[in-house]
């Protein structure tokens, strides 16, 4: 027996000795239950483990072959091991921040960055790979190479073959078939245990490799209709077809967010990205120099450029008084705004309410089945009543504001905001997904966009980036699919 095998063997009962894998009944991020756990986390406590966990992601990667400058960990497990490697190692390391600054720079990454120059990715498990690609992606942003990663714990759910799509070769120190081999040997799980676990891998793999002519090789994700096909269906919403049929032509899935507090600048943003949207989102209630004249130049621009106007009033009281507050008031929302959203929170008489205003002008109205926000609330139960009270009233609710497709039925529209080019979020919460994640991986039709573009230095040509990623994302969805 060689060496490296001995002490791999005992790293593995290590891990077990200390739980950093669990054997049982637990719930994923994703809802999904799964007969094993790991919490790689628990091994910071164990100083020895550490230095020995770290001494062998370096010595994988220099196995391998692997030619780097710098180390960077995925936050947050994956960080201090890149601090052992690079402090017993004498390599330079790079911090990537989970949220932008909000002050100074704004930088993602922290330390010397020289661009060119070939940083190694450490992380403890991957499963889809999706956290080492987006730390791979920040990085490749600010000039420098990623061409591998090393792991402790290869899931082999996928994920090693989605990064190396993406020309990234992923090196691990145990696979999960290593490690049932060595606690069943030991005696530390039973034999049906090993072989559920060995099933569940299997049918939950999260990338199926393509064949060479670019179709999937193995089981396709659910059909997805195309929005022209979306048009034609006989109960689509009057509002849900007008916005499909700008979204064909304009080949366009992006809403604007356009949250600026000055009624020139919220014009000027709607003339300079009209032609570039579906749809501007407002927060009139924002503006320090409201008029009506604004609303009713801003319904000019949106028959010039061909884009709907939705006013992101977020509307959350009982049925009576919202239909003041949608009708009436400083802003008569109603006589302008095509689309408005709800909250369920007060049950279905805030959709009534707002349905007896603005049915009999011909709008619309989305409801808010969950949001981007850290800590929302608005999830799982509460998430699916939301599709029952669309459902219930699909005469005037025609969609959702939500992070992923959550019905089935193509007649509704699914719009995500909360997305950047760049991962991370804000520092009051703001949590954001990639245009590709959100329309390709998680099926929604429209990505909302706000600072993404609107603190760009040239916001046209931000917007017309995010409207090629996310009309990018949407074909290659299509291709998926069918
Ligand atoms: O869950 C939600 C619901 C609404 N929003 C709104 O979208 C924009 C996002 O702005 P960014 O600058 O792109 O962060 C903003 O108007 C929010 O009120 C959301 O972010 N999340």
């Amino acid at each position: 027996m060689d060496h490296t095998n001995v002490s791999l063997d005992s790293l593995i009962l290590k891990l077990h000795d200390v739980q950093g894998v669990k054997f049982g009944t637990f719930k994923l991020k994703s809802g999904i239950i799964s007969p094993i756990y790991f919490d790689l986390r628990v091994i910071v406590s164990y100083p020895s483990l550490m230095n020995e966990v770290s001494r062998l992601l370096f010595l994988r990667a220099k196995e391998a072959g692997v030619i780097f400058n710098s180390v960077c960990g995925v936050p947050y497990t994956a960080l201090p091991l890149a601090t052992i490697i690079c402090s017993q190692n004498d390599l330079p390391m790079l911090i990537r921040r989970k949220e932008a600054k909000d002050y100074g720079t704004g930088r993602m990454i922290e330390g010397k960055i020289h661009p060119g120059e070939t940083c190694l990715i450490v992380e403890d498990v991957v499963t889809s790979g999706s956290s080492v690609f987006e730390t791979a992606e920040v990085l490749q942003k600010e000039g420098l190479k990623v061409t591998d990663a090393v792991v402790l714990m290869d899931r082999e759910q996928g994920g090693r073959a989605r990064l190396a799509k993406d020309g990234i070769t992923l090196h691990s120190i145990i696979s999960i078939s290593k490690l049932l081999d060595v606690l069943l040997e030991a005696g530390r799980i039973e034999a049906e245990v090993a072989q559920s676990v060995r099933r569940f891998i299997h049918e939950n793999s999260t990338f199926r490799p393509t064949e060479k002519n670019g179709s999937p090789a193995a089981k396709k994700p659910c059909k997805s209709l195309s929005y022209e096909a979306r048009v034609q269906l006989p109960h689509i919403h009057p509002m849900a077809s007008r916005l499909l049929r700008f979204m064909k032509e304009k080949q366009s899935n992006l809403c604007v967010s356009a949250d600026v507090t000055d009624a020139k600048e919220l014009l000027e943003v709607a003339d300079t990205l009209g032609p570039l949207i579906c749809m501007l989102k407002t927060h009139v209630d924002i503006l320090h120099n409201f008029t009506p004249d604004v609303t009713s130049r801003l319904s000019k621009l949106a028959d010039k450029h061909s884009f709907l106007i939705f006013e992101d009033r977020k509307f959350a009281d009982i049925g009576n008084t919202v239909k003041h507050q949608y009708e009436g008031g400083l802003y008569q929302i109603a006589s302008w705004s095509h689309v408005i959203n709800a909250h369920a929170v007060p049950g279905s008489g805030v959709v009534k309410g707002l349905e007896a205003v603005g049915k009999p002008l011909d709008r619309g109205c989305l409801l808010i089945a969950e949001m981007s926000s850290q800590g929302s609330l608005a999830t799982g139960a509460y998430t699916q009543a939301v599709v029952k009270m669309a459902d219930d009233h699909s005469d005037f609710v025609f969609g959702f504001i939500c992070g992923s497709r959550i019905s089935s039925k193509p007649e509704f529209i699914h719009m995500t905001p909360g997305v950047h080019m760049q991962s991370g979020g804000d520092s009051l919460g703001q949590q954001y997904t990639s245009p590709e994640e959100v329309i390709c991986k998680k099926g929604s039709d429209v990505i909302i966009v706000g600072r993404g573009i609107l603190a760009a230095a040239d916001r046209v040509t931000a917007a017309e980036a995010y409207r090629k990623a996310g009309w990018e994302s949407y074909l290659k969805r299509l291709s998926l699919t069918n």
